[in-house]
């Protein structure tokens, strides 16, 4: 296989969180944490994820718009990281940037001629002559009438402005178009033209694209191959029709069964992933996607049902945080609450402990009869503590007699393990199925 056009290793964007007069440093927010992939020659290479899971950063550290934390980022076999400022200006020439709202790519003084000459002027081409022809050529070929070249950028419409902020990005005849979800402010009936449009473009130039989205149907649409971002981290990377059609990380299968059809879904339309994505300053331990994971992984010498497993564990991470809710749970699973209309506050409280214990059983749905031994035990310690908590009585914390139930997801990070077919994963659930890729062969 050839050398692939950007080659991004490791990168790493961690952002200082200070506290006082000093400044002092007390955290860090890790928005992109380790995350490698490759973007080869002519292929459109879709990143998916979630509103605050890093995309964006990942894109600018990439072009190093934003300096990098830590990692490498290779553009035709050369170190980007390590470009003087003559290196970067030529970099940027040949790597462009659309962006979402294409308001912010033009002077609103200037027209779009002059916007999308712009660039040509700066990068020394002095004939105007040969600058109009350019603009007019490639104002035709993204789509945009010739009466539109005069007209200032409020005088278009969302998808004429994102039409003529691509014909700016194209005009330098760059490699490499970086696009950060380029129709995600659009239409949803313009959203389809242009995300054509783009196709059309990337077979007539010989692209290659970074296509940067949270709308699967986006990355479905026109990429070849798909890395699927989570908290920082990626945790899938593959064709995007077999990714997407069998996939193997839970994230990925709970976005692909949350959008029903194709055309015009919209972030929001998951609704089969509950929870939030993770605070990047206090990322989860182990695997990152832990606490909302439909398939966690049950400790190795525990031989519970998988569905059973994963409500002793809901249990465990709400008594872990201190956050027991009796009502919480079912509501979760759209069911009605445990005590249907009773507030489940301090004062309504079963005073019996017993009562109070069958009211957490019965809101985590926790199992009383399971195979293994160490279950009982241990579950009995995990409703105690919960009770406990409810009540107020008890801190949060896991109790130690029910750490045998503790998933390995929680506190050991996965590895990524090839899954065939150019495809690899990051999830425990894969630990026992193929050899580790190492970190310098996870592209
Ligand atoms: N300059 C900054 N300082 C501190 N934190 C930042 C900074 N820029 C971004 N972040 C944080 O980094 C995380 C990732 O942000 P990013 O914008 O890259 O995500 P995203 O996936 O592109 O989401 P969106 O599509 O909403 O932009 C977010 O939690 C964000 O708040």
């Amino acid at each position: 296989m050839s050398d692939p056009l950007l080659a991004v290793d490791g990168l790493e964007k961690h952002y200082p969180v200070t506290e006082g007069l000093l400044n002092r440093r007390t955290g860090a927010v890790r928005a992109v944490d380790g995350v490698s992939f490759e973007v080869r020659e002519g292929e459109v290479f879709g990143l998916l994820g979630e509103s605050g899971c890093g995309k964006s950063t990942a894109a600018r550290s990439l072009l190093r718009l934003e300096e990098p934390t830590g990692g490498t980022v290779r553009f035709g076999g050369e170190d980007v990281t390590g470009y003087d400022a003559g290196e970067l200006r030529a970099f940027r020439r040949r790597a462009q940037l659309v962006l979402q709202n294409p308001a912010d790519s033009f002077d609103p003084r200037m027209t779009v001629r002059e916007s999308v000459a712009e660039p040509l002027r700066v990068h020394g081409v002095r004939d105007g002559d040969v600058r109009a022809s350019v603009v007019t050529d490639l104002l035709d070929r993204v789509g945009l009438a010739p009466g539109h070249a005069d007209r200032y950028p409020h005088e278009l419409s969302g998808g004429q402005k994102q039409r003529a902020a691509i014909a700016r990005a194209l005009v330098l005849n760059p490699d490499l178009v970086v696009a950060d979800e380029p129709v995600s402010a659009l239409d949803v009936s313009i959203q389809a033209q242009v995300l054509e449009l783009l196709g059309a473009l990337r077979r007539e130039f010989g692209l290659s694209v970074l296509l940067i989205s949270h709308d699967m149907n986006v990355i479905r649409e026109l990429c070849d191959r798909v890395g699927v971002m989570y908290a920082g981290e990626l945790v899938e990377v593959g064709p995007t029709g077999t990714t997407f059609a069998d996939p193997d990380h839970p994230y990925t299968r709970a976005m692909v069964e949350a959008v029903p059809s194709v055309g015009g879904s919209r972030a929001g339309d998951r609704e089969g992933l509950a929870g939030e994505v993770p605070d990047p300053a206090d990322p989860p331990s182990g695997c990152r996607f832990h606490p909302r994971c439909p398939s966690v992984v049950p400790p190795d010498d525990l031989s519970v049902e998988r569905g059973a497993y994963r409500r002793l564990f809901r249990l465990a991470l709400d008594v872990a945080d201190g956050t027991v809710d009796l009502d919480a749970p079912r509501e979760r699973a759209g069911e009605a609450p445990a005590g249907a209309g009773r507030d489940t506050s301090d004062a309504d409280l079963p005073a019996d402990g017993a009562d109070l214990r069958a009211l957490v059983r019965e809101a985590y749905d926790v199992p009383v009869s399971v195979e293994d031994g160490t279950v009982p035990s241990a579950a009995a310690a995990l409703v105690d503590a919960a009770a406990a908590i409810a009540r107020g009585d008890r801190d949060p914390g896991l109790p130690s007699a029910a750490e045998p139930l503790w998933s390995p997801c929680a506190t050991e990070r996965p590895g990524t393990v090839g899954t065939g077919d150019d495809r690899r994963v990051t999830c425990h659930l894969h630990d026992d199925a193929v050899e580790a890729v190492p970190e310098a062969a996870r592209r």
